[in-house]
């Protein structure tokens, strides 16, 4: 009779042509982590986590429709997840009005960290602006401080890109100029030149980086003089693929000589212990082991890392699932002393809606993704990975803690010129 299921919505990103797609992913891992919750015998005893899922395309109105379809027709859903910022936007600024919790696996925008736009939002992806404080870090250890910054005219980037100024400003370090462009990158580049930029900080989507790379080679701003940030969730050779199609005119030899020795920060999306258990009594390895499989039988060439969109974000959406079970029970527990229960939710519902709030608001757990913790904006507090493309290959540098302003060094950073480029021309005085 369906009196023991708790209803979830899920919104996913799976067709559609424009944004992020990680829904192809993402789905499936969501459905593992609810195969392995309604498992256990320890969460929620007696019920069963049911998952309602619909394709958003990643498309704002339609991830609308979508959520007003789960909302205005049976069962009522407890809360929602979904992906894509654009989707997050518009579901968590609505979701207050039916008083439900909405969990993002897959949003990145800095403008979802705002409890008054979106008071009942939690992430389990990081916001972009996790990268600023280890890019600072990283500016700090090598006595760089006089940098400048380009980047797309995105909102995600502009919004990282105020974040960091601040930042900037705070540590003492000298922001020489901010260059910005819609499509073509030359003159924000020839810019870049003019004002003796040395440390560059680029915000910019992977087809956009390609076009800056290249006209980086061209104006050559790159070499033993020059040190350049760019955004390590690229996929891997990213600076040699697609330039045929994308009518990039350099050579693939030209971008490895332009890509030399930039340094990347991303956010951790897998354990970085990778076979340490999680709560789920899984190693992130075992967890990528299962996925694989599922993917295969979805038709994905695994074997030839031909991997879905979403691929990356994949442990954010399984993590999601454990968060909202591990929430629901604590909040089973706590409404059974007033003789309450979970089903007794309804969308007018306040009271049960602040438990479930501060029940997901505590929860913290050692996850795929590595600990899952959430900041007072619903932020997830994560670890950041420092790389360097060496001889055309990513090494890792280290990792980031910013909660305890940890640095992990490994000492590998190779600098062409054979020390530390400067962050400025120096003009010796000659006695
Ligand atoms: C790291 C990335 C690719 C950033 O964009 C996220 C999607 C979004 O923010 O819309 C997914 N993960």
């Amino acid at each position: 009779d369906g009196s023991n299921v708790l209803h979830i919505g899920g919104i996913f990103p799976i067709k559609g042509k424009g944004g992020w797609q990680g829904g192809q992913a993402c789905e499936p891992a969501a459905n593992l982590a609810l195969e392995d919750v309604n498992k256990r015998k320890d969460l929620l005893p007696g019920y069963v986590l049911k998952l309602h899922s619909n394709d958003s395309q990643c498309d704002p109105g339609l991830g609308a429709s979508v959520m007003y379809d789960l909302l205005y027709n049976e069962p009522t859903k407890l809360m929602l997840l979904a992906g894509c910022s654009t989707v997050c936007t518009t579901v968590a600024e609505a979701a207050k009005m039916w008083n439900l919790v909405v969990l993002c696996y897959g949003a990145s925008s800095p403008a979802l960290s705002d409890r008054n736009r979106f008071p009942t939002l939690f992430r389990t992806h990081p916001s972009a602006t996790v990268h600023n404080p280890t890019r600072i870090k990283l500016m700090k250890k090598f006595g760089w401080s006089r940098v400048a910054i380009l980047q797309e005219a995105e909102e995600v980037f502009i919004s990282t890109v105020e974040d960091l100024e601040t930042r900037c400003k705070e540590a003492g370090i000298e922001i020489v100029t901010r260059q910005s462009f819609l499509s073509d990158p030359a003159d924000a580049v020839r810019n870049l030149r003019r004002q003796d930029a040395r440390i560059i900080v680029g915000l910019f989507y992977v087809v956009a980086a390609r076009k800056v790379l290249c006209e980086v080679y061209k104006q050559q701003l790159y070499g033993r003089s020059y040190v350049w940030f760019f955004i390590g969730w690229y996929e891997d050779d990213w600076f040699v693929n697609n330039l045929q199609k994308e009518n990039i005119n350099c050579t693939a030899h030209e971008m490895r000589i332009a890509a030399e020795g930039h340094l990347t920060t991303e956010a951790l999306m897998w354990n970085q212990n990778r076979n340490e258990k999680t709560i789920s009594g899984m190693t992130a390895d075992e967890f990528q082991n299962r996925l694989n499989k599922v993917l295969k039988n979805d038709g994905h060439d695994i074997d030839h890392k031909r991997y879905p969109e979403g691929y990356q974000e994949a442990p954010l959406a399984y993590d999601a699932v454990w968060a909202v079970a591990l929430a629901f029970n604590k909040t089973m527990n706590h409404l059974h002393k007033y003789g309450k229960n979970l089903k007794d939710f309804n969308y007018n519902n306040k009271e049960i809606a602040d438990d479930i709030y501060s029940a997901i608001n505590s929860t913290q757990f050692l996850g795929i993704s590595g600990m899952v913790a959430f900041s007072s904006q619903g932020d997830r507090i994560a670890l950041t990975l420092i790389e360097q493309a060496i001889n055309g290959n990513y090494v890792v540098l280290g990792y980031f803690d910013t909660q305890a302003d940890n640095l992990t060094w490994y000492d590998r950073e190779v600098w062409i010129g054979g020390k530390v480029p400067q962050d400025r021309t120096i003009v010796r005085k000659v006695l």
